[in-house]
């Protein structure tokens, strides 16, 4: 018979897996605090999207990988199914219970089941406190076991993470630790309570390399062993390869890309997915390839890209991505980067400030310079753009209205693509149609 709480996870998904957590159009929002004076006058300072609409279903004994780089929003997400980062449109619901409507009693009972451990086991662990009691702590937290029920649990756990015999290890203290026996520990701590499922976020990128595939191996023999579903974050898609049954690419607070692991490194659709398996170094240095690089760098989440969010960067972009002011200017400064000085001073002093592009927006006026015509701006933008007539950008333009005190470049408003099936993969781009 089972009990009301495995009966609230017993929701079967088409293939009779059950899912054990879902997520539905989650926003987590960051109110950007902006200037005293802004705040006192109640002006809007925007805020970060740190994520933006995900759905995601997580079924039990699965190793879902979250991977995307550095500020695509993995760790947020990845704590907002713990609640420990609120969400701000959406929901999560962790069998039946929607995450955000649980008081903080409710919480603390749910973190039974979904536990986390983090990049840094030197953070994670209090320096003062030793193995047995930091591993311990959930147990008396949690009011669940002590004295020797509690010792026997943890002697448990730390063989279980290899940190054995575990006799050796109870009295020890992190200092006295090396990286790899440290986030052993952490993982013996979060695995105390039988957790459901766990996160990791970055857990093995602060490891000597030597140890970072061993443990991998450990969290995989702890899943078989029991029973457990894994959120993987990392930025690393070679060790998500290794460790994950799916993947789900993240860009800008989005998932861009999700399929299995096999799909998205054989067969990656996504320009930003094939970018990132592109660049995954070869050992074999005779299989070498050209690295096709996503251009620049992730931009700003508190200002994202209008249109499609990648494609600034992207290799494949055309006139639907979303082309805008900001890009024209990037173009002009990458442009000016690269002529010859002369070209680059009387260019320069052709075009007048170009701040303006910086307010994002799908029409843009570029200025004459002093005793300069729009006439004059508009011969540069085509000497621009026969100097890279392959540059994507162009495409978008829809007009170019030459005025006496500049050129207005408009822009097709481009569209912002959704996540949809395209084969066996989900992706947001518009090289899939529906
Ligand atoms: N508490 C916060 N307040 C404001 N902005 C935040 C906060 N936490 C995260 N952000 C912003 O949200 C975005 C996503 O951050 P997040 O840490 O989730 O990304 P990430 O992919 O995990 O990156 P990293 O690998 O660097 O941790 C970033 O732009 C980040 O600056």
């Amino acid at each position: 018979m089972p009990t009301k709480h495995e009966q609230a996870l017993d929701p079967q998904s088409a293939d009779g897996a059950t899912t054990l957590v879902t997520m539905r159009d989650v926003e987590v929002y960051f109110r950007l605090q902006g200037s005293g004076l802004s705040r006192l006058l109640g002006s809007d300072t925007g805020s970060v999207k740190a994520v933006d609409g995900v759905s995601l279903d997580i079924a039990k004994g699965e190793v879902v990988g979250l991977v995307g780089e550095s500020g695509s929003g993995k760790s947020t997400l990845g704590r907002s199914l713990l609640g420990l980062a609120p969400i701000t449109g959406g929901s999560i619901h962790y069998g039946d219970q929607a995450i955000a409507d649980l008081s903080n009693r409710e919480l603390r009972g749910i973190r039974r089941d979904l536990q986390m451990v983090f990049q840094d086991p030197s953070a994670a662990l209090n320096p003062s406190m030793d193995i047995e009691t930091a591993v311990g702590h959930p147990l008396k937290i949690h009011k669940i076991a002590r004295g020797n029920d509690l010792r026997e649990r943890v002697v448990d756990a730390l063989e279980r993470v290899g940190l054995s015999p575990a006799e050796q290890f109870l009295k020890k203290y992190p200092g006295d630790l090396s990286g790899g026996q440290k986030q052993r520990a952490v993982i013996a701590r979060a695995i105390i309570l039988n957790p459901q499922l766990l996160v990791a976020d970055e857990p093995i990128s602060m490891l000597d390399m030597s140890v970072r595939s061993k443990i991998l191996q450990l969290m995989l023999d702890l899943k078989a062993d029991l029973d457990l579903t894994y959120v993987y974050i990392t930025h690393d898609l070679a060790s998500a390869k290794f460790f994950c049954d799916r993947i789900a690419i993240m860009y800008l607070g989005r998932i861009v890309e999700i399929g299995t692991t096999d799909e998205i490194f054989n067969h990656p659709k996504h320009p930003y997915t094939k970018s990132l398996v592109a660049a995954i170094p070869d050992l074999d240095p005779d299989r070498a390839v050209d690295r096709e690089v996503p251009r620049g760098e992730i931009p700003d989440a508190a200002s994202p890209p209008l249109g499609c969010a990648f494609h600034p960067r992207c290799p494949a972009a055309f006139d639907k991505c979303g082309w805008e002011s900001r890009d024209l200017r990037a173009l002009l400064e990458a442009h000016w980067t690269k002529v010859p000085e002369a070209d680059f001073e009387a260019e320069r002093a052709t075009i007048g400030e170009v701040d303006a592009l910086d307010v994002p927006s799908h029409t843009s006026h570029v200025p004459a310079g002093k005793d300069h015509s729009g006439v004059d701006v508009d011969e540069v933008l085509t000497r621009i753009k026969d100097s890279d007539p392959q540059e994507p950008l162009w495409t978008g333009v829809s007009g170019r209205d030459v005025r006496p005190d500049g050129v207005d470049v408009t822009f097709e408003p481009g569209q912002d693509p959704k996540l949809r099936a395209a084969g066996s993969v989900q992706v947001a781009c518009h090289l899939y149609p529906e």
